[in-house]
C-alpha cells in the first residue's frame, strides 16, 4: 500500500529524522533534484546514516538516485544499497535498458555486501517524453520493478509546455503510465501537487488521479499527507458495499447463480473483483475487517 509517498530532501537532517512520524506510507530520501550538485556528497552520507541509525517502522523507504548520465548515480547506489532501503528510484528513465543497467549495478553491490540479489526493488521515475512513450518497456524491463512513478515537472519541461493545476498537459502521460503498469501487474503512482497552501486544489487533483487508476501519489509536504491518504482509502460506505457484494455472491453461489442482483444492480465477476480490492485495502489499513 503506497497511498502517500513523501519526499524528504537528502540534505535536511531535521526532515530525515522525523520521516516516519508524518503519516506517509512511503518516504523517499532524495539525492536528486532537491539536492544541489555541491551538496551531493553530504546528502549521500546523511541518507546513509539515516538508514543506518534511524528506524522507520511502518514506512517503506525509497532512495531517489541521480540519473545514469551523471557522475553521481553509482556512488549513490554504493552508499545506500548496503543499508537495504526497500526501493531505489532511478530518475529520468527513458527505457528498459536504463533499468537493466541500474539493476546490474545494484546486483553487484548486493553481492559485495552479501545481500541476496534482487532484495532491493526499483520504482522508475518517468519524467521525459521518451520515458512516457517507453512506459511498457520500462515496466517490463526487470523483476525488481514494482511500479511506475510519474514526474510531471520535468515531463512538462521536456514537452516545452507549462505545468498547470488543471493538468491537461499531463493527461496522456498519466493514462499511459497507468495502462503500462497494470499491463505488467504493477501499480502507477502520481506526480506531486506542488502548491503547499492549496488544499482544495490538492484534493481535486488527487481525486482525479485516483479516478484514472493511480494507486497513490507523491507529496512534497507533510501537510498534504492526510488529504492524499484519505482520497486513496476506501470510504466506510465503499467498504460496507464491498462486504454486501461478497455476502450476495456467496448467497448466489448457494443458489447456483453466477450473476445476481443487489439493490437492483447486477453483480458479476468484475464487480466482485473490485469489491475484493476494497476489502484488501480495508485489511491493509485497519489490519482486518473494520465494518461487517
Ligand atoms: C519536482 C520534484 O523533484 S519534487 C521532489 C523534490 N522536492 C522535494 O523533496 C521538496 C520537499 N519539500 C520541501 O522541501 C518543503 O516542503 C518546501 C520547500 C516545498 C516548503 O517548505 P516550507 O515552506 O518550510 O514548508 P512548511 O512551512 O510547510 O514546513 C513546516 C514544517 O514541515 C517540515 N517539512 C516541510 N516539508 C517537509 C518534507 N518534505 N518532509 C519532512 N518535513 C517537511 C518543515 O521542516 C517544517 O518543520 P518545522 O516546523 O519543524 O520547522
Ligand atoms: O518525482 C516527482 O514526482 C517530481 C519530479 O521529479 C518531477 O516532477 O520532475
Ligand atoms: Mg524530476
Amino acid at each position: 500500500m503506497r497511498r502517500t509517498m513523501l519526499f524528504l530532501p537528502g540534505n535536511t537532517p531535521n526532515m530525515l529524522i522525523n520521516g516516519d512520524t508524518l503519516g506517509a506510507d512511503t518516504i523517499i530520501f532524495d539525492l536528486e533534484d532537491a539536492v544541489s550538485p555541491d551538496e551531493k556528497d553530504a546528502a549521500r552520507i546523511l541518507v546513509r546514516n539515516a538508514l543506518r541509525y534511524q528506524s522507520y517502522p511502518g514506512c517503506e523507504t525509497v532512495v531517489r538516485i541521480n540519473p545514469t548520465d551523471t557522475a553521481f548515480w553509482k556512488e549513490d547506489l554504493k552508499a545506500v544499497i548496503p543499508l537495504k532501503p526497500d526501493v531505489i528510484m532511478p530518475t529520468k528513465v527513458s527505457g528498459g535498458d536504463m533499468i537493466r543497467e541500474v539493476s546490474a549495478c545494484m546486483a553487484e553491490v548486493e553481492r559485495e555486501n552479501k545481500i541476496e540479489e534482487g532484495t532491493v526493488k526499483i520504482l522508475p521515475l518517468i519524467e521525459t517524453a521518451m520515458g512516457v512513450e517507453k512506459a511498457f518497456d520500462i515496466a517490463s524491463a526487470d523483476a525488481r520493478v514494482i511500479g511506475l512513478f510519474l514526474g510531471g515537472e520535468d515531463f512538462t519541461a521536456d514537452l516545452h509546455c507549462k505545468r498547470t493545476k488543471e493538468g491537461n498537459e499531463i493527461f496522456y502521460a498519466r493514462t499511459r503510465l497507468v495502462c503500462a503498469a497494470r499491463a505488467c501487474g504493477i501499480e502507477a503512482y502520481d506526480t506531486p501537487f506542488t502548491d503547499v497552501e492549496d488544499m482544495e486544489g490538492l484534493e481535486k487533483d488527487t481525486e482525479f488521479a485516483k479516478s484514472l487508476g493511480f494507486a497513490g501519489k507523491a507529496v512534497i509536504s507533510p501537510r498534504h499527507v492526510d488529504i492524499v491518504n484519505a482520497v486513496f482509502s476506501p470510504t466506510e460506505a465503499e467498504i460496507a458495499y464491498a462486504h454486501d457484494v461478497m455476502d450476495a455472491i456467496e448467497e448466489g453461489k448457494r443458489q447456483g447463480k453466477g450473476v445476481i442482483s443487489l439493490r437492483g444492480k447486477m453483480i458479476d465477476a468484475p464487480i466482485v473483483k473490485r469489491a475484493s480490492q476494497v476489502l484488501e485495502m480495508e485489511k491493509a489499513i485497519y489490519g482486518g475487517a473494520q465494518y461487517e
